[in-house]
């Protein structure tokens, strides 16, 4: 690694599946997944497919994604390429990029959403430049993974590919299908199982052990809260005390519950307001339609 061409990656991310705040049930399927995949060499050599696997990983920014494919690559010990969509300018280029990486690694394409179709024309200035890069050589995002699947079935061996959304409902349908990303990982707010991992990874303080006063308040307030774990982290962070952390956590909890409420509460107002609206309108309507508008009633 260390060519410019490569985002970011930290290779010393610590992240594993015991630190990671995620449901224990879903951890343990990605594991069993690919330890499936990574047993599987034959299979794939005599269906006559490449020996890869793909991961969509989506929720909102702060829920652990980037961590997740650090604890993947840490469990398999594959290397972790970040791609740089803004760093392709040609066919030319993605096939030299991706000639570039190993065997056992994982290819991570972060946020997609951002380089499909402009459909809902946020894009800044170099996603737009992305988007004509990708346009111009005919190549979208599902384009793309077809090439990079033509390329891995003639010279790639147990490779992942990763990629990351924020918005999974702005995705071009054609990636959705069956065979382009094997497996959809959904990444929910912090619940009480994620907690509990985050007090022990920030605090080293497990709950069920020493129990803390504000530990049934915290548990009974963090799914409402509707907060990521990385939010939680920052909390928790904030001091080494942990009767003090702990207290700064349950207020933010606090505060973020009453604002979910209060938008709860303004969502819940405007439909009922909307349906009520539609109602006066379907009336008024039926009360115009049996007045005397239909057909073959005028004079004449
Ligand atoms: N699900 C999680 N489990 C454990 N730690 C987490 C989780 N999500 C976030 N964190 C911690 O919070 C820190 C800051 O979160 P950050 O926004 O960088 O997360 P992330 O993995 O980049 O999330 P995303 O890619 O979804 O935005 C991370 O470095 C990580 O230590």
């Amino acid at each position: 690694m260390g060519s410019s061409i490569w985002g970011s990656v930290n290779l010393e991310h610590p992240a594993t599946f015991e630190t990671m705040a995620m449901e224990p049930e879903l951890k343990r399927a990605i594991v069993e997944d690919m330890d499936r995949f990574v047993k599987r060499r034959e299979f794939y050599k005599k269906v006559g497919k490449a020996w890869k696997r793909g991961y969509l990983l989506y929720g909102p920014p702060g829920i652990g994604k980037s961590s997740l494919i650090a604890a993947m690559a840490n469990y398999l010990k594959f290397d972790v390429y970040d791609l740089e969509l803004t760093s392709i300018h040609s066919n030319y280029d993605l096939r030299r990029i991706l000639l570039s990486t190993t065997n056992r690694s994982i290819l991570v394409i972060e946020d997609i959403d951002c380089s499909l179709e402009m459909h809902d024309r946020q894009f800044d200035e170099q996603q737009q430049f992305v988007y004509q890069q990708l346009s111009n050589n005919r190549l979208t995002l599902s384009g793309l993974l077809n090439f990079i699947d033509g390329l891995w079935s003639s010279c790639g061996d147990e490779r992942i590919i990763v990629f990351t959304t924020n918005h999974k409902d702005r995705l071009d349908p054609a990636l959705l299908r069956p065979g382009q990303m094997d497996v959809h990982i959904h990444m929910s707010y912090c619940t009480t199982s994620g907690f509990r991992i985050l007090a022990s990874n920030y605090l080293g303080f497990h709950g069920d052990d020493h129990p803390h006063r504000l530990w049934g308040e915290i548990e009974g307030l963090i799914e409402s809260a509707k907060v990521t774990p990385a939010e939680v982290a920052e909390e928790l962070m904030m001091n080494d005390d942990v009767d003090v952390a702990l207290d700064r956590l349950t207020n933010f909890l606090k505060r973020n519950k009453v604002e979910n409420d209060e938008t709860e509460e303004e969502a819940n107002k405007i439909e009922n307001q909307e349906a009520k609206r539609q109602k006066m309108e379907n009336h008024n309507v039926n009360k115009i339609g049996g007045g005397g508008f239909g057909r073959g009633r005028g004079k004449g």
